[in-house]
């Protein structure tokens, strides 16, 4: 058998444990299919003395991380540490100057760096791979590369946030309360180090900028992507949507379109919709994500799995180095940087769609009709009306109002909304949820 393929790990948490883990539990078949043992020569972390319940003592220390890429037996840097700039960007950039190949699960650091980290690997000749980081365990970057590579992709969508998806679908299943759900997350080991990246949307919307590179050949343009989280999806709005045949899904969602000068546009958002129970999408439960790309030959593919967690991310992160073991070093985001389109975002208010609003209003008479004119003067037709509940917020009695709008432009809504703003019957900012039927 060749020579092995020598890796440095860096981050030894949650997902660096689970590649030591995996490493050594497969190892035997890793080999065989790599073609080369992979094997570890290095390591770093924050704490030394730490009980990871793994056998580091065959392995190197490295107190500084940044300079592991610079060791002369190692040929592949692991970088599973997080964050966007600090000490993963410093060894990503060292990893590459040093001209050694570099695997990440680091989502925020690619989406805001990554046509840079591409451009460095490119330019040194060296793999720079991420199939961690993007929906955990589900091999879709290698699937939009490869076995979609024939396809022009026209829509890409889906669940990609683990920590949410498994809030969303426990409080759905148990009435139990949003924080509680969370720390069981937490404790689970899927949320981020900053959860609120995971329940504001943040992370979802990484992963969908990294997508939609990947799937429509654009520079990664993380800036534009419009993000809300589900901080504000009470259990009142998870029972509505149940009554009215949804689920409650944190859904990311990019696509192409032309403007009217001939401009490719893109559009990427990431927020709370109303699932219909009828889509695929409506019973993905717990941590697992889901992505439907639909491809202009193939149709409409779906993938699904474990989007978080130790065995899932690792399994990933593997896959890559047995495909860097033999020989793949291929463009990170498909085609190479340099020919990577500059698209401008797209405008969402020409959208259109079903919406559930749901307002917390005033409990006095008038304020029904008040919030019903404002849609009718911006030209939204409501499609259902249900009024629920009493709660208190501070010393108001409040109602839940909930509706469903027809089929209509975003604009409208944005503009019942604003005829809305600052009006004393509302006691909190209204929610809006669009709605996926198909
Ligand atoms: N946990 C998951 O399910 C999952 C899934 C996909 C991707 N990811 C990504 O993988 C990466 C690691 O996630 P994790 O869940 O294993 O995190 P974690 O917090 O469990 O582990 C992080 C590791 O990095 C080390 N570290 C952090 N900051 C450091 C610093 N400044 N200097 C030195 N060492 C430092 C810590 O000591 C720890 O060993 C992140 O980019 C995350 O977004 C995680
Ligand atoms: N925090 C992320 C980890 C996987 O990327 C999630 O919950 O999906
Ligand atoms: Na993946």
């Amino acid at each position: 058998m060749s020579e092995p393929l020598r890796i440095a790990l860096a981050g030894l948490g949650t997902v660096g444990g689970g590649v030591i883990r995996l490493l050594e539990a497969n190892a035997a078949l890793i080999a065989r299919r790599a073609g080369r043992p992979i094997t570890i020569s290095a390591i770093s972390a924050r704490n030394r003395s730490k009980d990871r319940g793994v056998d580091l003592s065959g392995y190197a220390w490295e107190d500084d991380m940044v300079i592991l890429g610079e060791r002369p037996d190692v040929d592949v840097v692991v970088e599973l540490v997080g964050g966007a700039d600090g000490p993963a960007l410093a060894l990503a950039r060292t990893t590459f100057e040093a001209g050694k190949a570099l695997v990440t699960a680091n989502k925020a650091m690619i989406a805001h760096h990554g046509l840079e980290l591409a451009t460095k690997a490119e330019a040194a000749k060296v793999a720079f791979k991420f199939e961690a980081a993007v929906a955990g365990g589900i091999p879709v970057i290698k699937a939009l590369k490869e076995g979609a590579a024939a396809n022009h992709i026209d829509r890409i969508y889906g669940i990609l946030n683990g920590t949410c998806n498994y809030i969303l679908s426990t409080m759905e299943d148990t009435g139990r309360d949003f924080a509680d759900v969370l720390a069981e997350a937490q404790a689970k080991g899927f949320a981020e180090s900053d959860p609120s990246f995971d329940i504001d949307g943040i992370d979802a919307a990484h992963k969908l900028a990294i997508l939609s590179s990947i799937a429509f050949g654009t520079a990664v343009d993380f800036g534009p992507v419009a993000a809300t989280g589900i901080r504000r999806v009470l259990a009142a709005d998870i029972a509505q949507a149940d009554a009215l045949g949804y689920y409650i899904r944190l859904i990311g969602m990019a696509e192409t379109e032309f403007d009217a000068a001939g401009q490719r546009r893109l559009f990427q958002r990431v927020h709370p919709m109303l699932v219909h129970r009828d889509h695929p999408l409506a019973h993905v439960d717990g941590a697992t994500n889901a992505v439907v790309a639909e491809g202009n030959f193939v149709g409409r593919l779906l993938f699904q799995g474990a989007g978080a967690g130790d065995g899932p991310t690792a399994s990933a992160v593997v896959a890559d180095l047995i495909d860097i073991a033999r020989g793949d070093i291929g463009a990170p985001f498909s085609i190479p940087a340099a020919e990577l389109e500059q698209a401008r975002p797209a405008d969402s208010g020409h959208r259109t769609g079903k919406a559930y609003l749901r307002f917390t209003v005033a409990d006095r008479p008038g304020v029904l009709a008040e919030i019903t004119a404002a849609m009718r003067d911006a030209g939204v037709s409501i499609e259902s009306l249900i009024q629920k509940g009493r709660a208190a917020v501070g010393s108001t009695e409040t109602v839940l109002v909930a509706m469903v709008t027809h089929e209509g432009p975003e604009s409208a809504i944005a503009e019942a909304l604003r005829l809305l703003d600052g009006s004393p019957s509302l006691a909190a900012p209204p929610l809006v949820m669009h709605i996926l039927e198909d």
